[in-house]
């Protein structure tokens, strides 16, 4: 299997090249030359499967002959031996077929360490096998970075760099960012929003000398590897409620775009997904694009879901690349446009095929808070804010399949929107008790390229390697 960049201007890479390169050269997105498939009857061979059994059947074509199958099999079991809960993402129902699909019950408790623990270990392997180091670099708006964090944490061949908006976080993600104790961590607290962390990360690979010195590497959903982990849990809950006899419907939280277009993908696999919907919080650029037709960034507004709390969403350029027929020139038209004015508008037939697929909704703050409390009022279910918005967008949903409302992080990690929604403070899980009071590590930056470069290259040891 090969990869190719969104903007086709950047090598076409093999496997475990396109999962260290992060970003591509030319500033795009990798995606896989053509999508592998699975029939009907593969796929209802692959009911009763375990979550890695799975995962290894699904992702093995990705993976070709680039890791060994047995080591692949083994780093899979590894990878997903850190959940849990026995189905690692089991489902539940709480309507009439409405269900949902608790992503959260690895060690930060967010979905990023579906993709995050299996992540850090294939790069691990990778490296190991070619005798390097990486510096890898992430920007987070909470749960990425603690995930990042809690896998990458005292592995010997990577230094991690996790840049967080500052004040922007909630208490327990900037703990878990910040409190790891391990050498090769950096959390660093960045004065600005979301957007200025990923502008910071996309600066760093667009610096091709600063790169290629410092081995640069990137956690976020950027890299294939994340969206290629998430896919698998599509195909987990589609199967458990019928699948490939029964088709399915998505709800998605959604930021950056990375977690739905994982659904896209297990689509594009073959599996019978019915409606992809786009659940957003009041940064609703997503809503407002598939609404007119037109991606215009505004400013971010804090919320009380801050992990999508995003404007510029970094997937959706994979969807635009698929959407135009795979024609990079047309999304680096898109790209520009949208560097010189903060806005594009999508051309017709682009936006057609987008809408065959997706629909999209936003909940505000007080209809987020609303549905917390009358889920937990009806089903004695407590929601964290960010699943709570696919929840309420979902109930604006009619179709005939199963809804499965993909629940991204657990309540605890929020634990003063929760409260302030339902009057209940969710406690920690006993691994995280003490969190709130290890020490804190941490180095609070302005937003400014030159300041985070030195400081990344200052500590990176596989630039140190290269002086
Ligand atoms: C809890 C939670 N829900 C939803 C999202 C949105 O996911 P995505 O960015 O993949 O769209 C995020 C962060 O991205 C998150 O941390
Ligand atoms: N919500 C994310 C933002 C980064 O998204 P990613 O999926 O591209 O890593 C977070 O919690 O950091």
């Amino acid at each position: 299997m090969k990869f190719v960049s969104t903007r086709g201007e950047a090598p076409i890479l093999g496997f475990s090249d396109a999962l260290l390169a992060g970003l591509a050269r030319d500033g795009g997105l990798y995606l896989p030359q053509s999508w592998p498939t699975f029939s009907a009857a593969d796929i209802r061979a692959m009911r009763g499967l375990s979550y890695p059994d799975l995962a290894i059947r699904l992702l093995t074509p990705f993976v070709g002959d680039e890791i060994p199958q047995a080591t692949f099999a083994k780093i899979v079991r590894e990878a997903y031996a850190t959940f849990r809960h026995d189905a690692v993402c089991p489902i539940v129902q709480h309507g009439p077929d409405s269900y949902l699909l608790e992503l959260f019950h690895g060690p930060t408790l967010a979905f990023k360490d579906v993709a995050m623990q299996l992540l850090a270990r294939l790069m691990d392997h990778v490296l190991a096998e070619r005798g390097q180091r990486a510096t890898i670099v992430g920007a987070t708006s909470g749960d990425t970075g603690g995930a990042a964090i809690d896998a990458f944490a005292g592995r010997e061949r990577t230094d991690i760099f996790i840049l967080f908006p500052n004040g922007r976080v909630s208490p327990v993600q900037q703990r878990q960012m910040t409190t790891s104790g391990a050498s090769n961590v950096h959390a660093i607290a960045v004065e600005g929003n979301f957007d200025d962390c990923q502008a910071l990360v996309k600066g760093m690979f667009n610096d091709h000398a600063f790169r290629d010195r410092t081995m640069l590497s990137g956690v976020n959903s950027i890299n294939w590897g994340r969206i290629m982990a998430q896919i698998v849990y599509y195909f987990s809950s589609a199967l458990s409620l019928g699948a490939p006899d029964r088709s399915v419907s998505f709800t998605v939280p959604t930021g950056n775009f990375g977690d739905i277009f994982a659904g896209y993908a297990a689509k594009r696999m073959g599996l019978p997904v019915d409606r992809l919907v786009i659940a957003t919080n009041d940064n609703d650029i997503l809503a407002r694009t598939l609404a007119n037709g037109t991606y215009e960034t505004r400013g971010v507004v804090p919320t009380t879901s801050p992990s999508m709390d995003i404007q510029v969403s970094s997937n959706f350029e994979r969807l635009l690349f698929e959407a135009a027929g795979r024609d990079a020139a047309a999304v680096r038209g898109y790209m520009d446009r949208l560097k010189q004015s903060g806005a594009f508008t999508i051309a017709d037939d682009h936006l057609a095929r987008i809408r065959a697929e997706f629909d999209a909704g936003r909940s505000s703050m007080a209809e987020t808070a609303e549905t917390m409390k009358s889920v937990l009022s009806r089903n004695s279910y407590l929601l964290d804010p960010h699943s709570a918005i696919g929840v309420r967008v979902a109930q604006g949903q009619r179709g005939a399949s199963p809804m499965v409302v993909l629940a991204t992080a657990h309540p605890a990690k929020f634990p003063d929107a929760v409260k302030s929604a339902t009057g209940i403070a969710p406690a920690l899980p006993e691994w995280l008790s003490d969190l709130m009071t290890r020490p804190e590590n941490y180095k609070v930056l302005p937003s400014d390229p030159k300041m985070i470069e030195d400081y990344v290259s200052a500590r990176s040891r596989a630039a140190a390697e290269r002086v």
